[in-house]
């Protein structure tokens, strides 16, 4: 490719930098969630972003050293490792592949899909893929993925043990009946094990470096065999990426994206680059507002749309 022809590559710091202020003022917008106590303590204020172009360039601002957990961000990656090691028919037994328009943790959304999960990207979803991974219990199968992606996105996660206990001391009463949903319509095995492999894998936790080179993965395959299994996931991303606004994102910004509750957003400018952002306050959809607002000037003022 002609590196004149990558507009990622045509961003400079100085944009960065002002996109990282403005997306701070904005987060101030948004709330913190408060179903996760730990989540709700972060300061609203840290900001961290870091790009990288597929011609080598690099971009950062904001806290580089601050880990994070990732959240729903890890969806992309537990359906991308399933995807490669059970292929995609096992997996879409498992999960469908359509857009809903209730919120992530809907559970009539379940009940009406006579429970099974409508996508990868929603929790119901996320939670009947981690009740495939291997091991015998939860912290081998969130070890195992752990591993897994820090070998091939060469990124260093580490399971956060204080979100972990957060997250434990008040069970998600909304994850609860989605999991003894999905038992019960026969989506699910070992309910307990699964749940707890769910939210530990949502726990992993990142710096924005890792974040962006966990997108890296998702625009570069590293052998031939992954390259359909990185479509499915990005399409994935465009459709289902921002739950129930993600019709709407697709529309005005057109690149695939997936949010988690932490604040994390990653982006992939297929062929360009991975944008990876972290601003705790959320919109009411679950989504970062700083981060959502930060990507937007970047692919509106660079015209980085696919659909251009
Ligand atoms: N949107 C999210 O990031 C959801 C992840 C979170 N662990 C939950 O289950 O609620």
């Amino acid at each position: 490719m002609n590196m004149e022809f990558n507009p990622l590559d045509r961003l400079t710091q100085e944009q960065v930098n002002t996109w990282v202020q403005e997306g701070q003022q904005r987060s101030q917008f948004g709330q913190l969630p408060s179903y996760i106590p730990q989540l709700a303590q972060v300061n609203p204020q840290e900001f961290g972003v870091k790009i990288l172009t597929l011609q080598g360039q690099s971009y950062q601002a904001g806290n580089q050293t601050l880990r994070f957990p990732v959240m729903s961000v890890i969806k992309c990656f537990l359906l991308l490792n399933r995807l490669l090691e059970l292929g995609q028919e096992r997996v879409f037994q498992q999960v469908g592949d359509q857009p809903s328009d209730q919120p992530f943790n809907s559970l009539e959304q379940l009940q009406s899909d006579g429970g099974w999960p409508r996508n990868p990207m929603i929790n119901s979803g996320a939670i009947a893929l981690a009740g495939l991974l291997p091991g015998q219990d939860a912290n081998s199968r969130c070890q195992y993925l752990c591993s897994w992606l820090n070998q091939f996105a060469d990124c260093q996660l580490v399971l956060d043990q204080d979100i972990l206990e957060s997250v434990r001391s008040a069970p998600n009463p909304k994850n609860l009946a989605l999991v003894s949903t999905l038992a019960a319509s026969g989506y699910l095995e070992h309910p307990d094990i699964t749940l707890d492999t769910y939210n530990q894998i949502c726990c992993l936790s990142a710096t924005i470096s890792d974040l962006a080179k966990l997108g890296w993965l998702l625009l570069q395959p590293t052998n031939p065999e992954w390259e359909s299994a990185i479509r499915i996931v990005k399409t994935l991303m465009i459709t289902c990426g921002l739950y129930e606004t993600s019709g709407h994102f697709a529309l005005k910004l057109g690149i695939p994206t997936k949010s988690g509750v932490s604040g994390a957003v990653l982006s992939i400018i297929p062929l360009q680059g991975a944008i990876a952002c972290y601003s705790p306050p959320l919109d009411p959809q679950g989504n970062s507002i700083g981060g959502l607002f930060f990507l937007e000037k970047i692919v509106k003022t660079l015209n980085l749309s696919l659909f251009n």
